[in-house]
């Protein structure tokens, strides 16, 4: 996907003009990780620039490739697959952007609670800003909580059954986040990785590292509207309780670009669990 990432013109500029001075892309990859950039990333940048695959950057480093690598989660397979216990349909697969809709992930009772465990601490949703900081955004008009991991019974059964249904351990989840729209009520088309390009990045992903992927579990039917838009592909996930949503990326795949579209009428209720490639926190039991 290097031919997606959003590159600086300045950082693009630099790019080309240290090469042409004659130094190596070694040297360029050195100094971009110097200043920052993750080794992956900068690879794929560099790629990208130089109008090169990656493998054939291989040829012009002397360095082995990065051994950072993180995990990557394992896409469920069709028709279905048991997890702890718990049968998942796979009712669409999608491969680019890797995404499945999974029938039955959630029992409407857990669907029930889980919106009952979360309603009293709603507030409203923030995104992640520049700098790396939550802020109150306009294009996220929504009201949300964050689970920590394990906290409850639930939330840790849960955990579980997305750790063994994606094959990655709970502790590279960030905490289950519930979100709650009213009519009018949407989340602006965006990607859920965050851009190396940010001045914020090394902070965000200081933890965990980049995120891989996201499973967006529908708690309750709304009315009307309140589908899960994937406009690059032209696709529209229905919002039906219990059912979920499960999409991968690399960092830079524009056709993993989404929107929560707005609620018609009634409500819609969901839970997030975004997936990071290295352990994000600590599980609380
Ligand atoms: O509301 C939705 O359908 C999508 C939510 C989403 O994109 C997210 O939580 O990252
Ligand atoms: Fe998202």
């Amino acid at each position: 996907m290097t031919s997606h990432l959003p590159i600086r013109p300045e950082l693009r500029e630099w790019i080309l003009s240290t090469t042409r001075a004659g130094h190596g892309v070694d040297t360029v990859l050195k100094m971009m990780q110097e200043t920052g950039y993750d080794p992956r990333q900068s690879r794929s940048i560099v790629a990208s620039v130089l109008n090169m695959p990656i493998s054939a950057l291989d040829a012009h480093t002397q360095a082995p490739a990065p051994k950072n690598q993180g995990r990557r989660t394992r896409h469920p397979e069709a028709p279905q697959m048991v997890a702890n216990g718990h049968t998942v349909h796979v009712g669409l697969s999608m491969e680019s952007p890797a995404l499945r809709v999974l029938n039955d992930f959630l029992l409407a009772e857990e669907c029930r609670a889980l919106i009952e465990q979360a309603k009293p601490r709603l507030q409203r949703a923030k995104t992640v800003d520049s700098a790396g900081k939550q802020q109150i955004d306009a294009r996220r008009t929504s009201e949300g909580m964050f689970f920590t991991i394990g906290e409850t019974p639930l939330v840790q059964r849960i955990e579980q059954r997305i750790a063994t249904m994606l094959s990655i351990p709970v502790d590279h989840g960030e905490g289950l986040q519930v979100l709650h729209y009213l009519p009018g009520q949407q989340y602006d088309a965006h990607y859920d990785w965050f851009n190396p390009e940010q001045p914020g990045f090394a902070a965000i992903t200081a933890k965990g590292g980049q995120r891989i992927a996201s499973l967006v579990m529908y708690l309750n039917t709304p009315e009307e509207g309140g589908g899960t838009a994937f406009p690059e592909v032209g696709l529209t996930v229905t919002a039906l309780r219990g059912s979920a949503v499960y999409f991968a990326y690399d960092t830079g795949d524009e056709a993993s670009l989404h929107a929560g579209l707005p609620v018609q009428k009634g409500e819609k209720w969901i839970a997030t669990k975004w997936l990071r490639e290295h352990p994000f926190q600590k599980a609380s039991r």
